[in-house]
Formats: C-alpha cells, sequence, structure tokens
C-alpha cells in the first residue's frame, strides 16, 4: 500500500473532483459519512457524551458534517468550533449552515474560558486541523490539545492527529492531539509510521472515501510502501513438484564465540527452517557439540578455539550470513576484514560484524552490491551517524542505501526495509519480538530467503513480514512476556501458512479505553 505525502493527496482530492465529476463538498459529506458510518458501527446509539472539536478549514468541515449525521441520529454530541483563524474554508463554511439547520449551534471557542469539561467516559472526536497544518500550533489551541489530552478519554482523530506534520517532524516543544485511534483518508501519512510519533499515533487505518484509485497507481514518485499480506503473497515461490534440495540453496552461517554460540544456533536453524537446501555453520570450536546436537540438520565447520579468527570454510554457499554472536575481539576484527577483501557472495550482515564496519567505514567499501545489512538503530547510528529526527533518519537511510547499492532493514516497531531510494515499512508484529536472539533469527530467515533465490530486497521484506506474522501469531496464546526467539522459529511454519488462509476480520478497538491492544497488520485496510 502506497504511503502517499499530503501534497499527493491533495491531488488526489483534485483528480477525484474532476474525474468523478463532483464538487469537493459532495466529497467532503463523503468523507465525513464514511466516518460516522465508522463510528456508528461500533457506537450503536451508545448515549455516552461525544465531544467533536472543529477547526476551520477542511478537517473541521469534516467534522462538522460527522456531528450533523450524529446529531440526526439522535447521540449525545456537543460541537465546538475552534477558532483559531477567521480564514474558513469554504467547506467549513457551508457544513456549519447545514449543521445550524439541522439543529445543532455549536460552541465557539476563542479562549481558554470557552473549553468544555471532558471526563474519561467522554469520547473525543479531534477534526481541528488536518494535512493542511503548516506551521507551528500557538495561541489557546496549544492549551485546548493539553485539555483534550489530560483526561485519558477516548480520542479518535480524523485524517490525521492534530498538531501532527504529514510529512515533517514535530519540534519538541510542539503540541499535538494523543489519538487513541486515526482515521486517515485513502492511504496512510508516513508521520504514523515514526517511532517519533509514538504518544500521538496507537493505531490508525485508511479508510476508503472513493479518492481516484487510478490515479493513485499512476503517481510515479511513490517511494513509500506499506507491506501488506497480498505483497509477501506474491513474492512467495512454489516448489516444483521435482525439486530436491539443491534447488533450495545453500546458506553459511558464520559467527559465534564462546558464550555466544546460541545466537549462531538461533540463525542456522531460522536459515533452515524458512527454507534454506543445506545450512552450514561457521563456528568457534567450542560450539561443535552444542549446535550439532541442537540442530542435527545443521552442518558445521569450525574455525578457533573460541572465537572466529580464519572465516575459512570448504562448504559451497551460495550466501553467507555473518554476525550473530561473533562479538570483537582484536583477531575478529582483522579476519573479517580479510574475509570482506575476498568474499564475492552475497552477504547478510548483522550484530557485531554491524559494529565492526562502524569501527573502520572504509570496510563497507567492499560488501557485496545486494547485500543485506539488518541493524537496530543504535548499530545503524553508529554507522551513519547521529540523526536530528525520524525524518531526517530515513534520509541518512536512503543515501546509505543508494551509496553501497545494498539492502538496510533497519529494525524497530515498523522495521523500515531500504532498497535504491524506496522505503518498506513493515506493520506485522508486537512487542513480544523486543527478546533476546530475535534480531538472529531475523537474520536467519533471510538469509535462508536468499539462498532459495529470493531477490535481496524481496528476501528482507518477506523474511521482516514473517518474522513479525510468528508474533502476532502467537500472542494470544503464549503472552509477551514468554515469547522468546525460540517461539519465532516454532511459529514460522503457521506464518507462512497463515498468507494463504484468510484472515478473521477484525473489529477496530471500540471507544472504551484510551488506549486499546493492537496487532497492527490485520487493522490495515482501505
Ligand atoms: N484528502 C482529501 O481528499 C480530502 C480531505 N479532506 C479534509 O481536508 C483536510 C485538509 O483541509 P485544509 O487544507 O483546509 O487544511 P486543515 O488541516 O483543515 O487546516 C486548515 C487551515 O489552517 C491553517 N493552518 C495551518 N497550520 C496552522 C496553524 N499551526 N495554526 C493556525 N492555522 C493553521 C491553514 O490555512 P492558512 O492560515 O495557512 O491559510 C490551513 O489551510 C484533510 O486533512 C481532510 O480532513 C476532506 O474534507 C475531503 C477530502
Ligand atoms: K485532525
Amino acid at each position: 500500500m502506497e504511503i502517499l505525502t499530503g501534497k499527493q493527496i491533495y491531488q488526489a482530492d483534485k483528480e477525484t473532483i474532476k474525474n468523478q465529476g463532483i464538487t469537493s463538498l459532495e466529497l467532503m459529506e463523503r468523507a465525513g459519512t464514511v466516518c460516522f458510518n465508522w463510528i456508528h458501527q461500533r457506537l450503536q446509539g451508545n448515549p455516552v457524551k461525544i465531544l467533536i472539536f472543529c477547526g476551520i478549514g477542511n478537517n473541521g468541515g469534516d467534522g462538522l458534517v460527522i456531528a450533523r449525521h450524529m446529531h440526526q441520529y439522535g447521540y449525545n454530541v456537543h460541537c465546538f468550533v475552534v477558532n483559531f483563524s477567521d480564514k474558513r474554508t469554504e467547506g467549513f463554511l457551508e457544513n456549519y449552515d447545514k449543521l445550524k439547520d439541522a439543529g445543532v449551534w455549536p460552541t465557539v471557542i476563542k479562549s481558554v474560558d470557552d473549553f468544555p469539561e471532558i471526563t474519561a467516559q467522554d469520547v473525543v472526536i479531534d477534526a481541528i486541523l488536518g494535512i493542511g497544518l503548516d506551521r507551528k500550533i500557538e495561541g489557546f489551541t496549544v492549551d485546548l490539545i493539553k485539555h483534550i489530552n489530560t483526561p485519558q478519554s477516548y480520542t479518535l482523530s480524523i485524517d490525521i492527529p492534530s498538531g501532527l506534520f504529514a510529512d515533517k517532524s514535530i519540534s519538541t516543544t510542539d503540541t499535538v492531539i494523543e489519538a487513541s485511534h486515526t482515521l486517515t483518508f485513502q492511504r496512510p501519512k508516513i508521520a504514523f509510521l515514526l517511532p517519533e510519533n509514538e504518544p500521538f499515533i496507537y493505531t490508525w487505518e485508511a479508510i476508503d472515501i472513493g479518492l481516484d484509485e487510478n490515479f493513485i497507481a499512476s503517481l510515479k514518485e511513490v517511494k513509500h510502501f506499506i507491506v501488506e499480506k497480498r505483497d509477501v503473497q506474491s513474492m512467495y515461490k512454489v516448489r516444483d513438484k521435482f525439486s530436491h534440495k539443491g534447488n533450495f540453496g545453500h546458506s553459511l552461517v558464520i559467527g559465534g564465540s564462546y558464550g555466544k554460540i546460541g545466537a549462531v544456533t538461533l540463525t542456522s536453524k531460522a536459515a533452515l527452517k524458512s527454507g534454506s537446501g543445506l545450512v552450514t555453520a561457521l563456528i568457534p570450536e567450542c560450539g561443535y557439540d552444542i549446535l550439532q546436537i541442537s540442530i542435527p540438520e545443521v552442518m558445521v565447520e569450525v574455525d578457533s578455539e573460541k572465537q572466529i579468527e580464519l572465516f575459512q570454510y570448504v562448504s559451497q554457499p551460495n550466501v553467507i550470513a555473518v554476525g550473530p554472536g561473533i562479538g570483537t575481539l582484536d583477531k575478529t576484527i582483522s579476519g573479517f576484514e580479510k574475509f570482506l577483501k575476498s568474499n564475492k557472495l552475497p552477504l547478510v550482515i548483522d550484530a557485531d560484524a554491524l559494529n565492526i564496519l562502524s569501527i573502520n567505514k572504509k570496510l563497507l567499501e567492499l560488501i557485496p552490491e545486494n547485500s543485506i545489512l539488518t541493524p537496530h538503530p543504535k548499530e545503524f547510528e553508529r554507522l551513519v551517524g547521529k540523526w536530528k529526527n525520524d525524518h531526517d533518519k530515513l534520509n541518512k537511510l536512503k543515501k546509505f542505501v543508494t551509496k553501497y547499492k545494498i539492502v538496510v532493514v533497519l529494525k524497530g516497531a515498523n522495521t523500515v526495509i531500504a532498497f535504491n531510494d524506496e522505503l518498506y515499512f513493515n506493520t506485522t508484529g508486537n512487542p513480544a519480538l523486543a527478546t533476546a536472539g530475535s534480531g538472529d533469527v531475523l537474520t536467519g530467515i533471510i538469509v535462508g530467503l536468499v539462498a532459495q533465490n529470493y531477490l535481496p530486497v524481496e528476501a528482507a521484506i518477506f523474511g521482516t513480514y514473517l518474522h513479525g506474522k510468528t508474533a502476532s501469531l502467537a500472542v494470544s496464546k503464549t503472552g509477551i512476556e514468554t515469547f522468546t526467539a525460540s517461539t519465532i522459529l516454532e511459529y514460522l511454519g503457521e506464518a507462512y501458512l497463515s498468507l494463504f488462509t484468510e484472515d478473521t476480520p477484525k473489529q477496530a478497538p471500540p471507544p472504551a479505553s484510551k488506549k486499546p491492544p493492537q496487532d497492527t497488520d490485520d487493522e490495515l485496510y482501505v
């Protein structure tokens, strides 16, 4: 699914009006009605007190449409106009009149004295500012947003939490609605995927307001995508009837050191379980028995007694994962440097191998094109330096992958896969994945997919999706705390199978508590 910029959404808005022969007012009516239907489906006439805060632009116009429908359906709705400017849009003005015609006279908020009381039991609808926000919010609107955030009531934001910019970072002094849920129009905005916006975006969904899909599909400059089930389904390689293990590649996993044989064991097992035909582990001698006993299917070659120093192997892999548990002892560092100078095979580089690269950045030049690096944010920072905010981080990421012609899997709540100047945001998974060895397993899954001839960027996208999906599937049975890296391996089969089974449709969170539990993947739809 494309992630669109504010500018692209405004273009789609214009094209839709032109191509469908409708007025902008009709489009606003449609958008507001879709939001109302969403709310009505969940509230079913519940007498809860609903406070709708409308700005004076088109986001406010949407709020007024919602207020009118809610009033007509007998909801206990209270509408407020947030008078932060005198420049009302036509959409606002027309719907203001329509609302009054329907018998609702909104309360105009001009100062702090006009703020209504809000309790934790109330539902708030935030239609103060949308994607038209282009500067810092000032004056009483800042206080109003804080006032809305205080009681921890359920807050539904329309299009985007007010105060959040669609395409740039907010500053630390900015005030933003902390939305419990956001109904965004047609496509997500990149702001929803950035860790820095976590306090403001809890769950979100893109709702179909009938914008011109052909126009959206024709947009050439879209560079950001959300990875969906259908994307990975289309990547999946079906096995031929007459295939044999030789068709599915040979992964070599280089890693481990005394006390960290578990890491390389997890990676090797993951490579095997993601479908690599053969897997060999090159490990320190001290890990020989451990690995052989843990995974009889994996072949083992050994290096020095307690760490990897020589990086020499006799097996004939088609891809190599390097780094899990490898450590940063001097001999390992110099061995890795020598290895990079002679190696021609594509690599999946993780953990301490990444740290070695950040100690000596010249080594980055030696990484074969199409290799995959899988840093977590701290490892990535060591490679590229500090960033000012998440947009700056994503720019650094794009520059880094284009410079070295590689793929980077930047791990996090929404792991980002970067290739060329494109970014793919993963949405499977949950905090259960924040557990020791989780990254080692991801490296193994990805290397196993590259071994099977998945394109590196596909292996990265597919592998990250599957890895996250295991947690999405498992957590209702295991809980978050008992879910470990080994659980990821246990559920990998189910994650594969889930690609070909229908998801049970999920109800979006009811307006009952501020932060309902979320499993992101299945909540998204357009
Ligand atoms: N996508 C679609 O197809 C559809 C979109 N729709 C809806 O339209 C929304 C966008 O509406 P919008 O363009 O009127 O902007 P909105 O966010 O309401 O802001 C209003 C104005 O406020 C101003 N302003 C900006 N920053 C400010 C600040 N810090 N403090 C004070 N003022 C500030 C600025 O005006 P300025 O003062 O710069 O002239 C701005 O224009 C969109 O989010 C969605 O809800 C649907 O209705 C139909 C289909
Ligand atoms: K809003």
